[in-house]
């Protein structure tokens, strides 16, 4: 059984977040697993960003280890900590565009740092390829950020999140602010992206029916921890007040009648 389960591309163990005298994380552990697009749910101010920020190397915990891609995240070299920032692309939840740079400039910005030889049509034409991939209209690559809607706004996001063709993607509540419709364009992009170019996803979601439509597995953020990771049947099924009030609200059965199911792994983190 365990050989059938993949390798975690991300490895948390005993990690401590504190900000002064709170405490965000006291010994959580976590592991993404190769391919999966684990959805990351929590209350309001339980951690997931911080979360996210340890793993991506913005954040330096209080204690613990962080592996990413193999390597030992908070011991790295400036080498390796170059080679983690290469294969992730990072969806910020306000989308982190330069607003004075166009769509197609904001793509372009992490291949003019790691690839300064490129020359200028070549990355317009790789800028391009990664604006169509996110489901933007070629015209999009010419417009400033203000200029697009809020949904375009998240897509041209994506296409500089995957500029790098990066094997591991953070997605900070990629459908917060969207439409129903939009977001669930949204879901759909971003597993049609992870099934066609092998991504691993790491998404921090509020968003039910993200869950339930695209997610393989789901990580609960409570009491400091991760408390489960799981399929979401799985999920569902524990008796935590948060996970209670969380999953058996009239949202989420409203979610669940939507949703396509998860594939089945194992339980633990
Ligand atoms: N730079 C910081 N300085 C002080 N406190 C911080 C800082 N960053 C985060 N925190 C605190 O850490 C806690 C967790 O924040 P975090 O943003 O990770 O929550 P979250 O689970 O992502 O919340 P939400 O779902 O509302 O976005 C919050 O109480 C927050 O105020």
């Amino acid at each position: 059984m365990s050989a059938a389960v993949p390798d975690p591309i991300i490895r948390v163990r005993g990690l401590v977040n504190r900000f002064g005298k709170q405490v965000v994380h006291d010994g959580l552990d976590l592991e993404v697993r190769r391919g999966e697009i684990l959805g990351v749910v929590g209350g309001s101010g339980s951690g997931k960003s911080v979360l996210m920020r340890s793993i991506i190397g913005l954040r330096r915990p209080d204690e613990g280890e962080v592996e990413v891609l193999g390597i030992d995240a908070l011991n790295a070299t400036e080498a390796q900590r170059r080679h983690i920032e290469q294969h992730s692309g990072v969806l910020f939840q306000d989308g982190a565009l330069f607003s004075s740079l166009t769509v197609g400039e904001n793509v372009q910005v992490p291949l003019k740092e790691y690839h300064r030889h490129l020359p200028e049509p070549l990355l317009y034409e790789l800028a391009l390829l990664k604006v169509k991939l996110s489901g933007l209209p070629a015209e999009a690559i010419n417009k400033l950020p203000s200029q697009l809607s809020g949904g375009m706004r998240k897509r041209a996001g994506l296409a500089r999140a995957l500029a790098m063709d990066p094997p591991l993607l953070f997605l900070d509540e990629p459908t917060a602010g969207l439409d129903p419709i939009g977001a669930a364009a949204f879901d759909d992009l971003v597993r049609t992206l992870q099934q066609a170019l092998g991504l691993t996803v790491f998404l921090i979601t509020h968003d039910l029916d993200t869950l339930y439509a695209i997610c393989d597995r789901v990580a609960v953020l409570a009491d400091k921890r991760v408390i489960a990771c799981a399929p979401l049947p799985e999920i569902e099924r524990l008796d935590h007040p948060w996970v209670r009030e969380y999953f058996h609200g009239p949202r989420a059965r409203a979610a669940k009648d939507t949703g396509a199911p998860g594939q089945t792994a194992e339980a633990s983190c």
